[in-house]
C-alpha cells in the first residue's frame, strides 16, 4: 500500500467509525444488539485523525527519493484525495460521507438516538427557533392546531354532561409532545362564567348583580310586553273560529269602517294557526267577493318570494264566510305592539289638553326613507309594486323599525280592474313614497295634503334643505320617456344609507352582546331546572324519602347552601352573583371545595364540585331511569 493511496482513501469503514451514540451518549444500547460501528474510543481517535493517517510515520512504503518524494507528493495530490469529501459530523448539515456505503447500517428509524420520533423538517424552525426533539413548542403553531382540533359546529354539545365524544374529534387538542405527558383531553372550561364587560364602577352594589347578569331592564321589559301582546286572548270577542286559525284577537284600535285603502273595510286580527302554533295578523276585507281565482294564485306567487326587513311578508290568502259576509283574508307575519305611522305621528296627543302631534325629528325621517326606500328597492327589482303606501298601512316597532304592511292586498282586489303596468305603478309608488314623507314632515293626514307645492316650501323652516330636495325629487312626476327609479333615488340619498346602516351594525352588536349573556342565563336555568328535580323528591322506584337518602342528601344540603344562605345575622343572603357563581361551578364540575352544613350543625361535608356533580348526574341518571319517557334534552 503506499502513502498515496493511504492519504487518498481514508480509512472510513463502518468498523472504524465512531459511534454516534458514544459520542453523544457515552454508550451506545445497540452495541451488542448489532450496530456495526465502533465502540472503542481508543480505536477510533487513533484512526480517525485525518491529518495523522496522512502523515503516519509507520508508514512503510515512505521513502524519502526524488522520485518517491514526487510520486508522494502526486500521491499527496491525488484526483481521488482532491474529490474526498472532508469529513463532518453528521448533524452539522453536510451530507454524510458514507451515505451510500452505509445506509442499510445506519438506519434512523432503527436507531433512534439520532433520529427523534416526530421529527419533521418541515418543523424544524418554526418562527425561527427550532424545535429540539419536539421540546419547545411554538405556541403559534399550537393555536393553529387548537382551531383545526376543535370540533365542527353542531358535532359537539358543550353543555353535555359527557365530554368523551370529543376525544375522537378533538384528539388534537392538546399536541402531543416527546417531553410532556399527554394530559387529558378536554375542552376549554366554558362552563366558567365571564361577563363581557367591565363598566360598571358607577353602579350601586344592589344594581350591579342585575346589570352584570341580565338584559338591560328596558330591553326586558318591552320583550316582555311583546310577548304578552302575544299571548292576549279574547274569551267573549264573539269573533269566530276559521278552519285553520284560532283565538283571534282584534287588532284595530277603533271600529271606523274605513274604504279608502283598499276600497272594501278591513280589519286586522291577531290569530294562531292551528298547524303550525305560529301567531299570524290577518287581514280581513270585508265584504269582498272573489270572481277569480287565479287573482290569489297569481298574486300570491310573486309576493310569497319576497323577502325584506321592511315587508311584513304575506303567507296566504283565502276567502271565508264565517264572519257571516264574504271576506278576503290575508294571513301576514304578526308583529306585536305595532303601532301605524299613522298612530304614531299623526293622531292627536290626548292628555289633560289637546296637543297637536310633534313634528318628526329630521334623522328619524331619514331612518323611514331608508328604509321605505329598501322596501320599495326589493319589490320594484322583483317587477311588483307597493302601491299601497300610506301613513295607515306602514307599522312602526320598537326602534324607529318600520315595515310595509298592506303589500300585495290591491293586486289581489284590483286584479282584473287594473289597467296600469307594472312599470307606471313603480312611478306612481315614488310619487306616494314622496307625499308619505311630506305629510310626516307637515303633520297631515295623506288626505289633507292639497297643496304640495306650499307644503314642500314650508319644509324648509323645519328641516335640511337635503331632505327638501329629496322629497320634492319623488313628489315630481316624471318627464314623459323619462321614467325615474328607486336606484336613482338610492344614488341621491347614499350617505344617509350609509348612516343608516352603520346604526343598524350598531344595534345588532349590542343586542349580540346582549345575547351571549343570555346564553349564560340559560345555562343555570337548566341546571337549576335539573336540580329541583332531584331535591326535595319523595319516592322513587320504591325508596321512600329517595332525595334523603344517598348522593342526594348532599345535594339538598347544597341547594340550601345556594339558596338558603344567611348571614351572621341569621338576615336571607340573595346574592345572585352568589347562586350564579355556585351554580357554574356545579356545571364545571371544577374541583373547588365547598362546605356543606346540616341544618342542625350536626354533619359537615366537604367535597368538591366536581364530586357534587358526579352525584348530582348520578341522581338525575336515575331519574331519568325511571321516567317513562326519558327526559327530553335532559343531558343538554
Ligand atoms: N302585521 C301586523 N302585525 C301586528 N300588528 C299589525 C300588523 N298589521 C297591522 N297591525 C296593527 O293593526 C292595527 C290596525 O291596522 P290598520 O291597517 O287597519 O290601521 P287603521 O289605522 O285601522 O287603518 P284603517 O283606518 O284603514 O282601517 C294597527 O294598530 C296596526 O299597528
Amino acid at each position: 500500500m503506499t502513502c498515496g493511496a493511504r492519504l487518498a482513501l481514508p480509512d472510513l469503514r463502518v468498523e472504524d467509525t465512531l459511534c454516534r451514540n458514544i459520542l453523544i451518549y457515552g454508550n451506545c444500547r445497540y452495541e451488542d444488539q448489532g450496530c456495526t460501528f465502533n465502540h472503542d474510543q481508543n480505536k477510533n481517535s487513533s484512526q480517525s485523525e485525518f491529518p495523522k493517517k496522512a502523515f503516519n510515520v509507520d508508514s512503510p512504503s515512505f521513502t524519502p527519493s526524488s522520485q518517491a518524494q514526487g510520486a508522494a507528493k502526486k500521491s499527496t495530490l491525488s484526483s481521488q484525495a482532491a474529490n474526498a469529501a472532508p469529513f463532518t459530523p453528521r448533524g452539522v448539515g453536510t451530507p454524510n460521507l458514507q451515505q451510500t456505503a452505509e445506509a442499510s447500517v445506519f438506519n434512523p428509524a432503527a436507531i433512534r438516538e439520532f433520529t427523534p420520533q416526530n421529527y419533521d423538517i418541515a418543523n424544524t424552525a418554526t418562527n425561527g427557533v427550532p424545535q429540539e426533539n419536539g421540546i419547545f413548542n411554538d405556541p403559534f403553531t399550537t393555536l393553529g392546531s387548537i382551531g383545526a382540533a376543535l370540533p365542527a359546529a353542531g358535532q359537539y354539545n358543550l353543555y353535555a354532561s359527557d365530554h368523551s365524544a370529543l376525544a375522537t374529534p378533538g384528539a388534537q387538542f392538546y399536541p402531543q409532545h416527546g417531553t410532556y405527558p399527554a394530559g387529558p383531553l378536554q375542552p376549554p372550561n366554558y362552563h366558567l362564567y365571564q361577563p363581557y364587560d367591565t363598566y360598571r364602577q358607577d353602579l350601586q352594589p344592589w344594581q350591579r348583580a342585575t346589570y352584570d347578569f341580565f338584559m338591560p331592564a328596558k330591553m326586558r321589559e318591552e320583550l316582555q310586553k311583546k310577548m304578552f301582546a302575544t299571548q292576549q286572548v279574547m274569551p267573549n270577542s264573539g269573533l269566530p273560529q276559521l278552519e285553520r286559525w284560532h283565538s283571534l284577537f282584534p287588532l284595530d284600535t277603533h271600529n271606523r269602517k274605513n274604504t279608502s285603502s283598499f276600497g272594501y273595510p278591513s280589519w286586522v286580527y291577531k290569530a294562531q294557526n292551528s298547524r303550525t302554533g305560529r301567531y299570524y295578523a290577518l287581514r280581513r276585507l270585508e265584504g269582498y267577493r272573489l270572481t277569480n281565482e287565479k287573482a290569489i294564485l297569481t298574486v300570491m306567487k310573486e309576493w310569497k318570494k319576497i323577502r325584506s326587513a321592511n315587508i311584513v311578508t304575506v303567507h296566504e290568502v283565502f276567502t271565508t264566510r264565517e264572519f257571516g259576509d264574504s271576506s278576503l283574508i290575508f294571513a301576514f307575519d304578526y308583529h306585536p305592539l305595532s303601532k301605524t305611522l299613522q298612530e304614531s305621528h299623526l293622531q292627536p296627543v290626548h292628555g289633560n289638553r289637546y296637543r297637536a302631534p310633534s313634528s318628526v325629528p329630521e334623522n328619524v325621517i331619514w331612518g323611514y326613507i331608508c328604509q321605505i326606500t329598501n322596501a320599495l328597492k326589493t319589490i320594484h327589482s322583483s317587477k311588483l309594486a307597493a302601491r299601497c303606501l300610506e301613513p295607515s298601512k306602514i307599522i312602526i316597532s320598537d326602534n324607529n323599525r318600520i315595515r310595509l304592511s298592506a303589500c300585495s292586498i290591491l293586486d289581489v282586489v284590483q286584479f282584473e280592474s287594473n289597467t296600469k303596468s307594472v312599470q307606471e305603478l313603480q312611478q306612481e309608488d315614488l310619487v306616494k313614497f314622496g307625499k308619505l314623507i311630506l305629510s310626516l314632515t307637515t303633520n297631515t293626514l295623506p288626505a289633507h295634503l292639497n297643496n304640495i307645492p306650499a307644503a314642500l316650501e314650508s319644509l324648509g323652516a323645519k328641516y335640511s334643505a337635503n331632505l327638501k330636495d329629496a322629497v320634492a325629487w319623488l313628489v315630481t312626476p316624471p318627464n314623459p320617456g323619462e321614467p325615474k327609479s328607486i336606484e336613482h333615488f338610492i344614488s341621491g340619498i347614499a350617505t344617509h344609507m350609509t348612516t343608516f346602516f352603520d346604526l343598524a351594525l350598531q344595534d345588532n352588536d349590542e343586542k349580540q352582546f346582549h345575547l351571549a349573556r343570555e346564553l349564560e342565563n340559560g345555562r343555570a336555568a337548566r341546571i337549576m331546572m335539573k336540580l329541583m328535580t332531584i331535591v326535595e323528591r319523595g319516592e322513587l322506584g320504591g325508596a321512600q324519602a329517595w332525595s334523603e337518602t344517598g348522593d342526594r342528601y348532599q345535594l339538598k344540603l347544597f341547594r340550601d347552601y345556594v339558596f338558603h344562605r344567611v348571614d351572621a345575622d341569621g338576615k336571607p343572603n340573595l346574592s345572585i352573583g352568589h347562586m350564579l357563581s355556585c351554580l357554574n361551578k356545579l356545571d364545571a364540575a371544577i374541583d373547588e371545595m365547598v362546605v356543606l352544613t346540616s341544618r342542625d350543625n350536626e354533619t359537615v361535608f366537604v367535597l368538591t364540585y366536581r364530586e357534587l356533580k358526579q352525584m348530582f348526574d348520578r341522581a338525575f341518571n336515575e331519574l331519568v331511569k325511571h321516567s317513562k319517557t326519558g327526559a327530553p334534552g335532559a343531558n343538554n
